[in-house]
């Protein structure tokens, strides 16, 4: 547990989230970043594992926890401990083995547009279509007519610093600009909850800063919910409100840390923080038979 300052010394407070009492109820979701109200996903003693020649293979031990509507959750852990099984098990890709993910509601969750998922991998749009086709599309595909679509496609890319590229096909692209087109698409699905597995993983240093920043004042402005998976500990603190760490093998929740506020790398509390997470990855790593980052 972190146990900092109060609030108003500017120094962050660990909450340490219980599990969950059942099913979210979506009326009363109204809920600010760190406030109160009922959550738009809760995650209760989950269990996840993968079935493999040689026998099933467990990926999460007992995860709980919840996110609120608004609130942005970074899920942070040992490479392998079951950051991204969680993330696709939300979107609606896997089951739970054991207990139940519950989301606006409904614990019987498949793929939904009210769950946007943008990858790391750089290959995820459709490369016959140009940007503001395959944003487009995406929209067509939820109902929405076609022109209507376009012009809601063009809007999304717009606010993505994107209209120069409209007609551009992904292999025209830069990593950064497809990252960006695939964040575009996503946004403009309206989703309740935006999930983003390491999506800045695979570009450089300034591109990914760029990135970080430019995600922070949509997610802002959107008030989206958001889940991200990422490994870099200075993108937990600058993007998350909290952030959920993972440890073990099969793995549970270590530890939920508030780091809402920290949205520059000079805020105060920043650098302690940084240095409470640096110290739980440390100690992940001393009981992890694979290493934290292998
Ligand atoms: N499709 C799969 N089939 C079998 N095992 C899998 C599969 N996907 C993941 N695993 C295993 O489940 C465990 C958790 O994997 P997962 O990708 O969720 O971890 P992660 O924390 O996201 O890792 P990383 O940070 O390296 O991306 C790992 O041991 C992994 O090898």
């Amino acid at each position: 547990m972190f146990h900092g300052l109060s609030r108003k010394r500017g120094v962050r407070r660990c909450v340490k989230v219980q599990a969950v009492p059942p099913a979210a109820d979506a009326a009363a979701d109204s809920a600010v970043p760190g406030g109160a109200g009922r959550p738009l996903l809760t995650v209760e003693r989950v269990a996840i594992g993968y079935h493999q020649p040689q026998g099933y293979v467990p990926a999460v031990g007992e995860a709980d926890f919840a996110v609120r509507q608004g609130e942005k959750v970074i899920l942070l852990g040992p490479s392998g401990c079951g950051k991204s099984t969680l993330l696709k098990a939300v979107a609606g890709f896997l089951r739970p083995d054991s207990g139940r993910i519950v989301f606006d509601g409904r614990d019987d969750l498949e793929p939904g547009p009210d769950r946007a998922v943008v990858f790391q991998e750089l290959d995820q749009l459709l490369p016959w279509r140009t940007v503001v086709g395959n944003v487009a599309y995406a929209l067509r595909a939820t109902g929405t007519p076609r022109a209507a679509a376009r012009r809601q496609a063009e809007e999304q890319l717009a606010l993505m610093g994107l209209d120069h590229a409209l007609d551009r096909y992904p292999h025209q692209l830069s990593g950064g600009m497809k990252q960006r087109v695939a964040i575009a698409r996503a946004f403009a699905l309206a989703p309740r909850m935006l999930l983003m597995d390491e999506p800045f993983g695979a570009l450089d240093a300034q591109t990914r800063g760029r990135l970080q920043h430019e995600l922070a004042a949509l997610a802002r402005r959107t008030r989206a919910s958001l889940l991200f998976v990422t490994h870099s500990i200075d993108e937990a603190i600058l993007l998350g409100d909290r952030v959920i760490v993972l440890g073990g093998r099969p793995s549970g929740v270590r530890d939920d840390v508030d780091v809402s506020g920290l949205e520059q790398p000079d805020a105060e509390g920043f650098a302690e923080a940084r240095r409470h997470l640096r110290g739980l990855l440390a100690s992940e790593e001393e009981g992890s038979e694979h290493g934290v980052f292998d």
